[in-house]
């Protein structure tokens, strides 16, 4: 049997004349080059199937038009030209094309203090489409941070003060010991509870951009937090820690208005939305916030 006599069952009519929204692969496995890197990332791609009496489309098609994206630096300019290829793939079929990629990009991140660094993987995804209405592109970049909560640190600070009062109740202060009751646990009774917390920033990017700012989104973030979690870290580097918390407890609330205002100024956004998930650990269930600018929800 030779390639002439192989059946192909894309091109035959379907018994249901039905358009359908999207088809497509989704998981696929896709070495991209970003930021100087070899990143190990998942692909969804598919298009509309408009031509309703169509059967199916073509999928080997649109993975092979893929190939592209390993072999140059990933640019919005080449997401838009696999998307061209998606669609000249199927002409006469689709009329909006579809990328969604993903993966972890590993950026080098100094301690706070000490001379050290190490590495953290931010997971990102690249939301692209074309159709009549234009070119659009997303990209969504997740910070892991630190939010100690402000009520409790009220709280702990309130039993620390009824404590001082009780411990000295008698007579004149006296300057030494009260340094030595400020670093003890019988005088600092009470601490406030931390959680390791999530802020995923999805950003609409101009079409014209070149690049996918990744690390700017996670370096505007991380400064507006104050609070990223850190990776080699000595004592120096968990003191600072420590009191960048104590100077920026955190609602959820306040993360997304600190998120939303970081993000207003950062030229490369169209639109975004930013939801920050706090991992609680004074409940077991989670405290979410939302903010959008200029934002319209995709699939
Ligand atoms: N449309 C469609 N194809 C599928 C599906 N699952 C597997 N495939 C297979 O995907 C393979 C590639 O399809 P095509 O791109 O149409 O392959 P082809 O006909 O050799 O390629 P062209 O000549 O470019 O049309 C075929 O062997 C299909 O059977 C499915 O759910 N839908």
């Amino acid at each position: 049997m030779n390639a002439i006599t192989l059946p192909d069952i894309a091109i035959q009519s379907s018994q249901q004349q039905q358009p359908l929204d999207w088809v497509g692969m989704c998981g696929i496995a896709l070495p991209l080059l970003l930021e100087g890197q070899r990143i190990q990332a998942h692909a969804d791609a598919g298009v509309s199937l408009d031509d309703g009496s169509a059967r199916g489309i073509h999928m080997s098609r649109l993975y092979l038009a893929l190939a592209d994206l390993e072999h140059e630096p990933l640019t919005t300019p080449l997401v838009r030209r696999v998307l061209e290829r998606f669609l000249h793939s199927h002409e006469g079929l689709s009329q909006r094309s579809e990328l969604r990629l993903r993966g972890e990009l590993p950026l080098s991140r100094p301690a706070l203090v000490s001379p050290l660094s190490g590495w953290k993987a931010y997971p990102f995804e690249v939301l692209a489409r074309l159709d009549a209405a234009g070119f659009h592109v997303e990209l969504q970049v997740e910070v892991v941070y630190s939010s100690t909560c402000p009520c409790s640190a009220a709280l702990a600070r309130q039993l620390i003060q009824q404590r001082f009062v009780e411990d000295f109740a008698q007579g004149p202060l006296d300057r030494a010991e009260v340094l030595a009751w400020l670093g003890s646990s019988q005088g600092i009774v009470a601490t406030p509870h931390s959680q390791r917390s999530t802020a995923s920033l999805r950003v609409r990017l101009d079409g014209h951009a070149a690049d996918f700012p990744i690390e700017r989104l996670v370096d505007c973030a991380e400064a507006a937090l104050a609070t990223p979690v850190q990776t080699a870290v000595k004592r120096a580097d968990e003191q600072a820690f420590a009191l960048a918390n104590g100077q920026n407890t955190m609602f959820c609330e306040d993360a997304a208005r600190r998120l939303h205002r970081a993000l207003r100024g950062l030229d490369e956004a169209r639109g975004f939305r930013v939801r920050v998930v706090h991992a609680e650990s004074l409940h077991a269930h989670d405290a979410v916030a939302e903010s959008r600018w200029n934002w319209e929800e995709t699939r």
